[in-house]
């Protein structure tokens, strides 16, 4: 069963406080949503893998660390993923960025799949695939199948605001995946929009509604 990690981090904290705000515009919202990404982003690379390398300082020798293993990739789900991918290049600067465009149809609530465009060595990277809102998990776990289906094995999902239902649905289709949560909220309303949530994530970032 995959990790599920939830933030605790208190500056991640007061700032998902003013995204949910209605009053809160476009383009604070969008500097908000970077700023959350990048704390994110620090959060959910801890643990990746350090080797010790000697360097020399203008005094002597020494030994420092240096990241090892596999390189990473962001694959942003589009549109609203987008606004989460220069904070994640903040703090990794040279992470390889895929695109998948997928919509949720607002009738049937299936994702519907229009973009794929993945770094040629996508299936060698460690990917983090990033969207700021995981409602009824739909939209994420397509994307993660699109990765799947071109070979990539290690993955990891970052979402800013995450609905329980849309956790466990990712949990039961990609079980491998661990999730990273900036808030859980409470449930899905009949819309399958997250309570109490933000509204719709892509349309507050690009300012279309
Ligand atoms: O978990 P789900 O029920 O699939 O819902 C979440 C998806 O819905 C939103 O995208 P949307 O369809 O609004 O597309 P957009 O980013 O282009 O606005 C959001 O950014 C997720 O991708
Ligand atoms: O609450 C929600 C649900 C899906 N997509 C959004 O942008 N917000
Ligand atoms: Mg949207």
């Amino acid at each position: 069963m995959s990790k599920v990690f939830v933030m605790d981090h208190p500056l991640i904290q007061h700032k998902i406080g003013w995204i949910r705000r209605k009053e809160t515009g476009s383009k604070e919202f969008r500097t908000l949503i970077s700023e959350i990404a990048m704390l994110m982003c620090y959060e959910a690379t801890r643990d990746l893998k350090l080797t010790d390398i000697e360097i020399e300082t203008p005094i002597c020798k020494t030994t420092v660390k240096e990241l090892k293993g596999k390189k990473l990739a962001v694959v942003p789900i589009l549109r609203a993923g987008l606004g989460m991918v220069d904070g994640m290049l903040a703090m990794i600067p040279a992470a390889k960025v895929g695109h998948i465009g997928l919509y949720r149809d607002p009738q049937t609530l299936k994702p519907v799949e229009y973009y794929c465009k993945l770094p040629e060595d996508c299936d060698e990277r460690e990917v983090f695939v990033v969207d700021p809102m995981l409602a009824t998990g739909g939209s994420s776990i397509a994307a993660i199948q699109m990765l799947k289906d071109r070979g990539v094995k290690n993955i990891r999902f970052m979402c800013i605001i995450a609905a329980p239902e849309g956790v466990k649905a990712m949990q039961e289709a990609h079980p491998d995946v661990d999730i990273y949560i900036g808030a859980l909220d409470k449930k899905l309303n009949e819309h399958c929009y997250i309570v109490p949530g933000l509204g719709d994530a892509g349309d507050r970032i690009f300012g279309t509604k």
